[in-house]
């Protein structure tokens, strides 16, 4: 049997004339990190937003286990998948636990037992039991960034959409988002779709890669199929090189032009 996606076909979006998805084609399956990669501008955010709901495409159909995402209300397409947003800047004052609890959306005002333990219990997976009744707005931009991946992760949806998660997070930090999330894919069987600039990240968390430039996926597959020199400098524009690391690729770092000398 196969197992339950989110299916994209011929994608196409334009925010006015200028055309940022040309025709996307992809999959997450359930059980399956996809980390999402490219350039600046390529359409990643765009992507998920697309998925979500959010923006709707002009072109192409977007399906999650089947259900076209096309015509559905937010709240419907809500209960299949969390997304974490590039941007978690705090506005309210909310603690940290409050923020969590928030992900659950309760039609009440008084707090589940289970929803406290279930909100406490991700908080302390993410190190930040601790910073439970902090406000959100009296945190480190890393921290909060943990709080936004709390708030998905206590929702226990089949499908997680993450963009740019770990672009705050220190060392550890990272390593522990790139373990969780393999969790929530190995595990609870969620499907990950995640966006990513650090592509050795992408190598280390990913069953596949896709790689966006100019709204096009310019390839799609596992890491070792996807990451290698030519195809990172066509995408990037950069004289990056990718090296053999732990038998997988690896990018060692890429050459600075010259500018201006001699
Ligand atoms: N609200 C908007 N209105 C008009 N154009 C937009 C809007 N949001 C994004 N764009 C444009 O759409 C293109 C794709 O943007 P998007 O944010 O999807 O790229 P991205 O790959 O996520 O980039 P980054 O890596 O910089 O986050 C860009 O050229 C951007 O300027």
């Amino acid at each position: 049997m196969t197992r339950p996606a989110i299916e994209l076909r011929g994608v196409r979006y334009a925010y006015r004339r200028s055309e940022v998805l040309q025709g996307v084609d992809t999959r997450v399956a359930a059980g399956e990190v996809v980390a999402l990669i490219g350039p600046n501008g390529s359409g990643k955010s765009t992507l998920l937003k697309c998925i979500t709901g959010i923006l709707r495409p002009r072109h192409g159909h977007i399906t999650i286990a089947g259900e076209p995402v096309k015509g559905q209300r937010q709240a419907r397409i809500a209960r299949s998948l969390s997304y974490v947003a590039q941007t978690t800047d705090a506005v309210y004052p909310l603690t940290v636990l409050e923020s969590v609890l928030l992900g659950l959306r309760r039609a009440s005002w008084r707090h589940d037992p289970a929803d406290l333990a279930r909100a406490e219990a991700v908080l302390q997976r993410l190190g930040m039991a601790d910073l439970a009744q902090s406000p959100l707005t009296e945190i480190s931009g890393g921290q909060r960034q943990k709080a936004a991946i709390a708030r998905a992760l206590v929702r226990q949806t089949p499908f997680l959409l993450l963009d740019e998660p770990t672009n705050h997070l220190d060392m550890k930090h990272k390593r522990d988002a790139i373990e969780i999330l393999t969790e929530c894919a190995r595990e609870q069987g969620q499907g990950v779709l995640v966006v990513l600039h650090d592509i050795n990240i992408a190598v280390q968390l990913a069953d596949r890669i896709v790689l966006l430039r100019d709204g096009r996926v310019m390839a799609d597959g596992p890491p070792q199929a996807v990451i290698d020199t030519p195809t990172l400098r066509a995408a990037y524009d950069v004289d990056v090189h990718v090296v053999e690391h732990q038998r997988a690729p690896f990018v060692a770092g890429y050459q600075l032009q010259e500018r201006g000398r001699g």
